[in-house]
Order: C-alpha cells, then sequence, then structure tokens
C-alpha cells in the first residue's frame, strides 16, 4: 500500500495542482452548468442525461452505453454519478451481460477529469470529486459484465483510464490521441491508476507510458497495448460489438468469478 503525507497533498492539491493543469489546457473556470445537455434516444437508469444506454440486441444482453457531457465528455461529479450508478444497475440486472462503452461526441471519447472543477475548491470538496472520479471507475473496472471500450475519438488521462477499466479496447482511427499525461499537467499519478495501467500493459511499459505523459496516435497506443484493436471509424461498434459477443459466449458464471478474483486484488491502491 502506498502511503502519502497528507498535509503534503493536500497542499499541492488546493495550490498548485488547479493552476497547473489549467494553465496547460488554457482553460478558464466559468463551465457551470455547460455540459448538460439532453438526447432523444432511449434512457435506462442513469437518471441523467449525461450518459446514453442504448439496449439494441434483440435479447438485451448487450448495453451500449454512450458518454454525453458536451463538449468533450470531461468527468463532471454528477457524468461520475450517473455512470457508477448505471453501471451498479447493469451488474444487478441478471439480463445483461456485455457493455460497450464509447462516446456521443464526434471526435471525443473522453478529456479526463474535469480541470474546471478543481478551481476555488476546499481540499474536502477537492477529494470528494476526486473520490466520485475514483468510485466510478472501480465500478467499471470490477463490473461483471464483459467490457469493450468503443474508443472514437481523444481518450486522454481520465479517458484513457475509463478504457483502460475495460477488458478491450477498440479504437478509430484518426487524428486522435489516447495517453496518460497526468505527469504534463501536473498531476501525480495516483497509485490505483498506475495499477490499472500496469494490469494492463505491464509494468514496464506502463512505467513508460505513465512517466513520459505522451499522447499516442492509435497507431502507437496500439503499440504500446493501450488499445487492443485499431479499425476504421464506421467500424467500430460493429467491431466491438462482434468481440463484446465472444467475450459473452463463455460461461457466465466462472467467467464473473474468474474477471472477480483477477481484478479485486488491486482495489486496495487508493492514492
Ligand atoms: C485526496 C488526496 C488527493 C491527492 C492528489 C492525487 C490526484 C488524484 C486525481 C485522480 C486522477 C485520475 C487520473 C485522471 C487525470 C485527468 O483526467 S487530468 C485531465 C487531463 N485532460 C487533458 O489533458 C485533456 C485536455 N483536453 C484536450 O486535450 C482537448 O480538449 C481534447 C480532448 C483533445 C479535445 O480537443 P478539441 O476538440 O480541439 O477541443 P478543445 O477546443 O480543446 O476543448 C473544447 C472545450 O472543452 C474544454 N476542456 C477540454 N478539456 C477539458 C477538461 N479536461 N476539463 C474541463 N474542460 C475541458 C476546453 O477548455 C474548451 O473549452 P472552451 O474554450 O470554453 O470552448
Amino acid at each position: 500500500m502506498v502511503k502519502v503525507n497528507v498535509d503534503m497533498a493536500s497542499s499541492f492539491i488546493r495550490a498548485v495542482l488547479p493552476r497547473l493543469a489549467c494553465r496547460h489546457l488554457k482553460i478558464g473556470n466559468n463551465c457551470n452548468g455547460r455540459y448538460l445537455y439532453g438526447c432523444n434516444k432511449r434512457w435506462v437508469s442513469s437518471g441523467s442525461d449525461l450518459v446514453q444506454v442504448e439496449q439494441d440486441d434483440s435479447d438485451n444482453e448487450i448495453v451500449v452505453l454512450k458518454m454525453n457531457v458536451k463538449p468533450v465528455n470531461a468527468c463532471t461529479a454528477e457524468f461520475n454519478n450517473a455512470m457508477t450508478k448505471l453501471i451498479k444497475d447493469l451488474d444487478a440486472d441478471e439480463q445483461s451481460k456485455g457493455l460497450i462503452l464509447t462516446s456521443t461526441l464526434p471526435n471525443v471519447f473522453s478529456a479526463g477529469l474535469q480541470l474546471t472543477a478543481l478551481h476555488g475548491k476546499s481540499y474536502d470538496e477537492i477529494k470528494e470529486y476526486f473520490s466520485t472520479f475514483q468510485t466510478m471507475a472501480h465500478t467499471l473496472f470490477t463490473s461483471r459484465l464483459a467490457t469493450v471500450a468503443a474508443i472514437n475519438g481523444h481518450a486522454i488521462a481520465g479517458g484513457c483510464v475509463i478504457a483502460l477499466c475495460c477488458e478491450y479496447r477498440v479504437m478509430a482511427e484518426g487524428k486522435f490521441h489516447n495517453g496518460l499525461n497526468e505527469v504534463i499537467v501536473g498531476i501525480p499519478m495516483p497509485a490505483w491508476v498506475s495499477a490499472y495501467t500496469v494490469y494492463a500493459l505491464g509494468t514496464n511499459t506502463a512505467e513508460k507510458v505513465i512517466l513520459s505523459g505522451k499522447k499516442h496516435t492509435p497507431r502507437e497506443a496500439l503499440q504500446v497495448g493501450l488499445v487492443d484493436q485499431v479499425v476504421p471509424p464506421d467500424d467500430l461498434i460493429q467491431v466491438s460489438k462482434n468481440i463484446l459477443s465472444d467475450l459473452i459466449k463463455v460461461g457466465d458464471y466462472p467467467r464473473r468469478l474468474s474477471k472477480e478474483r483477477l481484478r479485486k486484488e488491486l482495489l486496495m491502491f487508493s492514492l
């Protein structure tokens, strides 16, 4: 278990992190409410317009979940909580067997944490915000469902983490980036994110990916293992469905128990 000096972490978060991150990204503070957009698709129990769900196969076994937080799927606390609720609801629904995670936005899978949410907030508020993201990621990582990320655009930092929580990652060809740029924007990588990255990429590659902070093209992401497959954009969802169909062919009980045994050890990591 990694130990951190909480006072140091607290000062760092309040004083340095929001400034560093937002200076790097050239983004402002005033984003309240701008992400709340509606959509005309069918909704299943997310209780929010920020996550769109389609159960469009005849057996309702495969769920397509679309992140819908305009303009870049920054992970607001409301979004994180809606995702957590949804995944828990789907986990509890015996009919659901597999989940495809993608985005309604044409060029962005997710830009990661909502950096603007850190401005002017107290240590406790920031900690609470981080915990909504971590809870969402843990819930996805340990979901009993088979999970495929259909990465239809940029997947940066927390966006890349969301994809890493899935069992299989397919990325669309295009001028998109995929990577863990936390060290570049001034965020020391939390141990749990490192653990997930090591789980997906292996220790050596994970270290290189995390410490470089590099944003990879789809081909580069394939080479380092951030994604498992790169396909033309038009094929993304169908390829993801095909993969998911194969994944859920395996007996449900041995599959879910094995997944649980493989992944639960990683929940010991916090910061
Ligand atoms: C308790 C103790 C704690 C201890 C401390 C430990 C910390 C623990 C933290 C847990 C960390 C988990 C790991 C996750 C980390 C992160 O996710 S950090 C986030 C990093 N994200 C990025 O660097 C992505 C930045 N964005 C981009 O690169 C681009 O926007 C894009 C995604 C490639 C899309 O490009 P494009 O289509 O050209 O759009 P833009 O014009 O750039 O952006 C449109 C508007 O969206 C705003 N925006 C972009 N990203 C964010 C964001 N992440 N948050 C909020 N807002 C964002 C951007 O400013 C634009 O806004 P306007 O100018 O107002 O239009």
